[in-house]
């Protein structure tokens, strides 16, 4: 099979949302094809499309990400501009990516994964256990309210929405005093600069592929899986395997406080999960070991032990 290379005039059209850590993602995947195939960055073209839940995000500022809509709010338009031909490759954040797949497009390529934690953004804080009794924390992520009310019922969340750069301007008109944002997002946008200072997966264990980036395609176009190998990164496949069988056992969606993180020591994998209740009063943790091509199946294992643990109607609150 030869393969035919993009060109100026017959460009890679590579799909994105607009926010700038989409824009920052989209702009890593072009570059390291670029790189791999000895490219001009004309041979692309960089297709921002609005979607759904940008639209109604800005709307309703203020309400919870949950109430607004359901999974793949971020992200169908994409997937049917790219199912229909009108882009070739669609880049996300796996974080965000729900564990089923829409037919004739496949989504198995990744960029080698950032920093998996998250970090705990204050001017005045050095960390979330140094915080004063009742502090207000901003966040819109139902996982990092759980994990915080868990370790410091003591303290007070707000919710606190937007893309990175509006959450940082909260924080300066006092908001709130702390908030929490992925360090991958960070480095990504080359912010790492603000105060900060990054959770240990002790304290606050990341969401499932967090910090990994995955690129889409059709099923049907063997260009795209020819390019996409040349910048596939096995290991972060591997670590996904495991989180993302551990998430798809649990039902699990961004409406369901869920952690979990696996992490390589050469062929040998540790996986580590988490379920917590909204209000973060009862959490389920447990772990894994074993060789990494086990990983589904340690992820599956894990999931099954953690919702015998809670016992039925744990996730009850789920609509
Ligand atoms: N849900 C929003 C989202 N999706 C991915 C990232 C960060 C990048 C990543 O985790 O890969 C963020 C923002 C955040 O959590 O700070």
């Amino acid at each position: 099979m030869t393969l035919t290379l993009p060109t100026p005039a017959q460009p890679l059209r590579i799909g994105t949302r607009g926010s700038p850590l989409a824009l920052a993602q989209a702009h890593e995947t072009r570059d390291r094809l670029a790189a791999a195939f000895d490219l001009a960055p004309e041979a692309f073209e960089v297709v921002v499309i609005r979607t759904t839940g940008d639209d109604r995000a800005m709307i309703a500022a203020d309400r919870p990400l949950k109430e607004i809509g359901n999974k793949g709010l971020f992200t169908r338009e994409i997937e049917e501009r790219l199912a229909s031909g009108g882009i070739d490759l669609a880049v996300h954040s796996m974080k965000d990516m729900p564990t089923e797949q829409p037919a004739g497009l496949i989504l198995d390529t990744y960029l080698p994964r950032e920093d998996v934690r998250d970090a705990f953004i204050s001017p005045g804080h050095a960390g979330m256990h140094a915080l004063p009794e009742g502090t207000v924390v901003g966040t819109s992520s139902l996982r990092r309210r759980a994990q915080l009310l868990n370790r410091r019922p003591d303290l007070q969340v707000v919710e606190f929405r937007g893309n990175v750069q509006t959450r940082l301007k909260k924080l300066e008109d006092g908001v709130a005093a702390a908030t929490f944002l992925a360090m991958a997002g960070l480095r990504r946008m080359d912010m790492t600069d603000i105060p900060m200072t990054a959770m240990s997966p002790d304290d606050m264990l990341p969401a499932v592929a967090q910090g990994a980036i995955g690129i889409e395609r059709r099923t049907d176009d063997s260009r795209a899986a020819e390019m996409l190998a040349a910048i596939h990164d096995a290991s972060t496949a591997t670590q996904l395997a495991a989180e993302r069988a551990f998430l798809a056992a649990l039902d699990g969606s961004c409406e369901t406080p869920i952690a979990g993180l696996a992490e390589l020591d050469g062929t040998q994998m540790r996986l580590r999960g988490e379920i917590l209740s909204p209000d973060g009063r009862t959490a389920h943790a447990g772990e894994r070991s074993g060789p990494a091509a086990d990983g589904p199946a340690m992820g599956r294992d894990l999931a099954q032990a953690l919702l015998a643990e809670a016992g039925p109607g744990f996730f009850a609150w789920r609509g």
